[in-house]
């Protein structure tokens, strides 16, 4: 389903980009919780903040929506400065979504999909499109589901309304914090595939707070390497990340085993192709499309026990990839 501003009905929020501008955040006690961090998140793209228990992610997270007042510095979405935007009417244009999800337990599923419609005031009629259609765009029935209770629902099924609730007005950013760790990791895996669909749908700038390494290589466009005091370590693509960490720390931080992990973020190109041979005879040899990831390429090659497999691209054979040429691409500075 497309969410366009007519079928929201709204004005069209699209997506805003998000500007960190030397923020800090030092807690009444005296915490140093961000000491100076700046960060910029493109409009439509998802950014993952990640880095050590107690770093500052949190904080930072809830300062783009107020929650949390900075103690210095500006944060910008477009090229409005948040801190001069009443609260309540920011948290309005910010969807946020955390990791119990927060739903209120006495009210039905559709029920609390509304809630920003309903504080907008909304007509009824359009709220409930709206909810019908948020509840299908992530895949639950409005039918079978929006009667429903939270405690009703599984794990996975709750993340899902309140990734819904969140996206109800049509916010010009998402915040997410630790979405996914509350559900089992089949779940988890199952729900960042789908929220990827989503996003490529309807294209929001989002930030993202993760533990995990391999959540935030799937899912950021950009990845935010945080360590103590909110101190940006290295803010790069995955595949930069993994394959040049820019200091100690990031190297420690993405571990021993990056080369694998790379390899899940590095597409099969023609450049590590070797040419077919002329005279033919790669019948036995496993198949491989071109453009898919190095690590299913290794995974296909592994279970064949074979050294090389034909690259195809439109069913038609383009060249030979070689075991060795697909180790290559996992090194770190391959
Ligand atoms: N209200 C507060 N008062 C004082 N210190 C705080 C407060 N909230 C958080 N802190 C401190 O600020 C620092 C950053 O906390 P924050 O929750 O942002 O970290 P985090 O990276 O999100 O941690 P985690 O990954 O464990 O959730 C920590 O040292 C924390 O103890």
């Amino acid at each position: 389903m497309d969410v366009t501003p007519e079928t929201t009905g709204d004005a069209g929020h699209g997506a805003a980009s998000i500007t960190l501008d030397a923020v800090r955040k030092r807690y009444p006690d005296g915490t140093e919780a961000v000491r100076e961090l700046s960060l910029e998140v493109k409009a439509g793209e998802l950014a993952v903040l990640i880095g050590p228990s107690g770093c500052g992610k949190s904080t930072v997270l809830r300062m783009i929506n107020r929650l949390i007042e900075p103690t210095g510095g500006r944060i910008l979405l477009g090229d409005e400065d948040v801190t001069q935007v009443d609260p309540v009417r920011l948290r309005r244009r910010i969807g946020y979504v955390i990791q119990n999800v927060g739903l209120f337990p006495h009210q039905t599923v559709s029920a609390n999909v509304a809630t920003v419609p309903g504080l907008l005031g909304w007509p009824r009629e359009r709220t409930r499109r709206r909810v019908d259609e948020l509840l299908d765009l992530v895949g639950l029935d409005p039918a079978q589901f929006g009667r429903r209770y939270p405690h009703e629902l599984s794990g996975g099924q709750r993340q899902r309304v309140g990734v819904a609730r969140a996206l109800a007005a049509d916010p010009v950013v998402l915040l997410m914090d630790e979405p996914f760790s509350a559900v089992d990791p089949i779940v988890r895996a199952r729900l960042q595939e789908e929220f990827l669909r989503l996003q490529a749908e309807v294209r929001k700038t989002i930030v993202l707070v993760t533990h995990d390494l391999d959540e935030a290589v799937r899912l950021g466009d950009r990845i935010a390497v945080l360590s103590e005091g909110g101190r940006l370590e290295q803010y790069d693509t995955p595949a930069a990340l993994l394959g040049a960490p820019a200091s100690p720390f990031v190297r420690e931080f993405v571990g021993a085993d990056r080369g694998i992990r790379r390899l899940a973020v590095t597409p099969v190109t023609r450049a590590v192709l070797d040419p077919l041979p002329p005279a033919g005879g790669t019948t036995d040899l496993p198949q491989l499309s071109l453009g898919g990831s190095a690590y299913d390429a290794l995974a296909v090659l592994l279970s064949a026990a074979a050294e090389q497999a034909v690259v195809t691209e439109e069913g038609e054979p383009v060249g030979l990839l070689s075991r060795q040429r697909l180790l290559g691409l996992g090194h770190p500075e391959g």
